[in-house]
């Protein structure tokens, strides 16, 4: 087990160069099983949830070899199609090992899945998976695992969700691509990594319309063939530094980012009085800047509500929570997709802030707090980020524990914040005795 141990207030300066997106590179790795050919994956973020799914496809058979940092080839030709095996520990640590299940129905028209884990942040519904695949022809068998069957194989059709999930999505994306035949997909996520996984299953022989859209046409084929495909940045990550700027004064620049990806971010964190430039496709965040929240027409009180692309994204809420402390002026962050991800402000509220939880979906901020140093653990990726965030504009030394949570999603997290000028250690923390009933 580690922690980090924070000395805040120091100012991060200096340049970045974004991770591969972690939502991007999850999917597109599990499109590798598509095809008996060679696909090559770059920018893959080395982060553990990235080694879980590439620790699960190893087991399944899947030939994996680093060509080198961040990129891989993977070759699925030695795959058992009588009985392709899911590990079951690595499938329970993350969430998005179930998006083996649409590349495994499509090839070999079964899939068993253990149930996949992930961030605990409120009910994760699987049902408009299954929904997908069931409009692909698929059967659902109840049992502890979650027991899929295509006897004959998938057959296209016609999926309409019944919301726009991200990684059912992906997941009928990654089926109807090996389907023949065409599949419309109606109310489906749009989101950068959704639009990133479907230019990939293009590349793989696919035909796609609709990319960035919430209807893609999907027209597939049996004989998906090999790729070279590069993974764009994280924007989830790039928001992450932008608010590590802002609260700690310092200049930062964001190189090579996909500009139109930040519109809605950048949109919010200006109206939290957080302003970015952009350089090309570098994002400069001035340094030093007074962060003053802006007021609605009327001097009503803004709010930062997340919601499917190409609204704020949900897995952003956390990290401007952390920001709006710091800013002058009052702010409603409403978090309407996941129940519990807003529990986690009780830590925020022990290191000083002022933060009215008025139910699990809303909190008020009320900034320009000056935090102090505690001792907090990490409940999930982005929460374990929000109080990094928090940790190095506070006074005083914080630890933060359970940082597993942190590295699922952030690469090298501490060695990158160094490099910016933060003081921050990884240490070892002692393994906890058992405890019995
Ligand atoms: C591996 C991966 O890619 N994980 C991401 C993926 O998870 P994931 O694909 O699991 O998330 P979903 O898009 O399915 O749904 C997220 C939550 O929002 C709710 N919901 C969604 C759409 C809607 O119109 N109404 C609604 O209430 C869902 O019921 C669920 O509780 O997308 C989420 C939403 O961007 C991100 O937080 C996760 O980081
Ligand atoms: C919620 C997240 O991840 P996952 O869906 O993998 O739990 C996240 O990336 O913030």
């Amino acid at each position: 087990m580690e922690k980090f141990v924070i000395h805040g207030g120091a100012p991060l300066s200096g340049t970045v160069i974004p991770a591969g997106n972690k939502n991007g590179a999850l999917p597109i790795l599990a499109a590798a099983v598509l095809t008996e050919d060679e696909v090559i994956v770059r920018n893959v973020p080395r982060i553990k949830d990235t080694g879980s799914m590439l620790a699960i496809l190893e087991g399944m058979g899947v030939r994996v070899q680093w060509l080198n940092d961040h990129d891989v080839s993977l070759r699925a030709d030695g795959l058992d199609d009588g009985c392709v095996q899911v590990d079951r520990e690595h499938a329970e640590r993350i969430r998005a090992s179930f998006l083996l299940a649409g590349p495994l129905l499509a090839r070999f028209g079964r899939a068993v899945m253990p149930p996949p884990g992930g961030d605990v942040i409120g009910r994760r519904r699987l049902d408009p998976h299954l929904d997908a695949f069931k409009a692909l022809g698929a059967t659902y068998v109840p049992g502890r695992d979650i027991d899929l069957r295509a006897d004959g194989g998938l057959r296209a059709g016609d999926v309409f969700m019944d919301e726009p999930s991200v990684m059912a999505t992906e997941n009928a994306l990654l089926a109807a691509a090996r389907t023949p035949g065409t599949t419309v997909i109606g109310n489906a996520a749009c989101e950068p990594h959704v639009q990133d996984l479907a230019r990939m299953l293009v590349k793989m022989g696919a035909d796609i319309s609709g990319i960035g859209s919430n209807v893609m046409t999907v027209t597939g084929r049996a004989d998906l063939h090999g790729c070279d495909h590069t993974i764009g940045p994280d924007h989830i990550e790039i928001g992450s530094f932008m608010a590590l700027a802002g609260v700690t004064g310092g200049e930062m620049r964001i190189k090579d980012t996909y500009p139109d990806d930040l519109r809605m971010i950048r949109l919010a964190f200006e109206r939290l009085g957080l302003h970015s430039d952009l350089d090309g496709d570098d994002v400069v965040v001035p340094g030093g800047q007074d962060l003053v929240v802006a007021r609605d027409l009327g001097e009503h009180k803004i709010k930062v509500q997340d919601g499917p692309w190409p609204a704020f994204p949900a897995d952003l809420t956390s990290i401007v929570l952390a920001l709006a402390t710091q800013c002058e002026g009052s702010v409603l962050i409403h978090e309407w997709m996941f129940e519990n991800r807003m529990i986690f402000t009780d830590k925020l509220v022990l290191m000083g802030a002022d933060i009215v939880l008025c139910d699990p979906h809303r909190a008020i901020v009320t900034g320009r707090s000056q935090l102090r140093g505690e001792r907090v653990e990490s409940p999930d990726i982005r929460a374990g980020m929000a109080m990094l965030i928090a940790a190095l504009c506070a006074d005083g030394t914080s630890e933060i524990g359970n940082i597993r949570q942190i590295d699922r999603g952030y690469e090298r997290i501490d060695e990158r914040l160094r490099e910016l000028g933060a003081r921050i250690e990884r240490v070892a923390t002692e393994p906890q005795p058992a405890i019995h009933a």
